[in-house]
C-alpha cells in the first residue's frame, strides 16, 4: 500500500516593497514573503483534480492586495491579516503559515538630518517572522533575525576541551570570535508591540555578546539566549544558531616576525556550528 503521508504547498520568495506616504516623509519596508498551506489537497495529488487548489499565482497576488489595504505597523501584524484572509476564503485549507524576511533599509542622513524620502541599504541582517494558524485556532508567532554578523576581538578563549590522537587545535585564552547568528523566539501572546519587543531582544543579545567573558561559543550563545528571555516576559523560548567563523592566526615566524594576536586569516569554511534552544520553565 502507498499513501500520501503529508503535503503542503504555496508561494515562496514573493518580493514586496511598501512605501507608506506621510505628509512629513515616507516609511519603507522590503519584505520577502512565503505562504504555505496545508489542507484537503489529496484529490489534486492522487487524481489530478485541481478543484480544491488555490493557484500559487493567486497567493502571490493576495500578498500585494492585502499589503495595499493593510494598516499593520509590523510584519507580524501583516502576516496575521494575510493568514486570516486566506483561511476565511478557503475552507479546504486547514492551516496557513506565513514566513516573512525583512531587509534592512536605513533612512539616509543628509547634512546631519534624517532625509524624509531617501534610504540606504543597511547590513545583510534580516528580521524574520513565522506566523501560523489552523482554522478555528490561535496564532502561533515566532519571530527572529538572521545573518547578524558579529565579531569580538577580546574576552574569548577556548581551553580545557578533549585532546586525543587527532587533536591539533591549540588552546587559547585570547582569540577572535566571529559569527553570523540566527535567532528565533516564540511569543506567548499575540497582543503586543512586536517592533518594541524585537528591539529589546536584539539589544539584550548584542549587549551580552559584547560583555560576555566567553569560554566557548556554546557558553556565550546560552548567555545571550538567557538575557533575551530575562529581558522579555512576552517570549518563552528562543533558538540561536551561531556558526563559529574562525579567524586563524597567521604564522609570521617564517619571516622572523612575531604575531601578538594582530594578523589573522578569516575563514568561512569549514566552520563550527553551534545551536541551542533555551526556554523558560516557570
Ligand atoms: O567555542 C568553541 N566551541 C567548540 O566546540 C569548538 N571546537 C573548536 O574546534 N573550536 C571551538 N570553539
Amino acid at each position: 500500500m502507498i499513501e500520501l503521508a503529508e503535503n503542503r504547498y504555496g508561494k515562496s520568495r514573493v518580493r514586496l516593497m511598501k512605501v507608506t506616504r506621510h505628509p512629513h516623509g515616507h516609511d519603507l519596508h522590503e519584505w520577502t514573503v512565503q505562504i504555505l498551506l496545508k489542507g484537503d489537497f489529496d484529490s489534486a495529488h492522487i487524481d489530478g483534480d485541481n478543484s480544491k487548489i488555490l493557484p500559487t499565482d493567486t497567493m502571490k497576488n493576495t500578498v500585494y492586495s492585502i499589503a495595499r489595504n493593510s494598516t499593520a505597523t509590523s510584519m507580524e501584524a501583516y502576516a496575521q491579516e494575510l493568514t486570516d484572509f486566506l483561511l476565511s476564503r478557503n475552507p479546504q485549507v486547514s492551516s496557513a503559515a506565513i514566513r516573512i524576511e525583512s531587509t534592512l533599509w536605513r533612512r539616509l542622513t543628509v547634512n546631519g538630518e534624517p532625509h524624509p524620502t531617501t534610504f540606504m541599504r543597511g547590513s545583510n541582517e534580516l528580521q524574520t517572522t513565522h506566523v501560523e494558524r489552523a482554522q478555528d485556532s490561535e496564532f502561533q508567532i515566532h519571530s527572529g533575525l538572521d545573518n547578524l554578523v558579529l565579531l569580538k576581538t577580546a574576552n574569548s578563549g577556548f581551553e580545557g576541551y578533549i585532546k586525543d590522537s587527532l587533536t591539533t587545535l591549540k588552546e587559547t585564552s585570547d582569540r577572535l570570535f566571529g559569527t553570523a547568528m540566527r535567532a528565533e523566539w516564540h511569543y506567548t501572546t499575540t497582543n503586543l508591540d512586536h517592533e518594541a519587543v524585537r528591539a529589546t531582544i536584539r539589544e539584550a543579545m548584542l549587549r551580552t555578546f559584547a560583555e560576555h567573558d566567553s569560554k566557548s561559543v556554546q557558553q556565550t550563545l546560552y548567555a545571550m539566549a538567557k538575557s533575551a528571555l530575562e529581558a522579555t516576559p512576552e517570549i518563552d523560548d528562543i533558538e540561536i544558531t551561531m556558526p563559529n567563523k574562525h579567524c586563524l592566526l597567521v604564522d609570521l615566524s617564517r619571516f622572523d616576525q612575531d604575531n601578538p594576536n594582530e594578523i589573522f586569516v578569516p575563514t568561512d569554511e569549514p566552520h563550527g556550528y553551534i545551536e541551542a534552544r533555551v526556554r523558560r520553565t516557570a
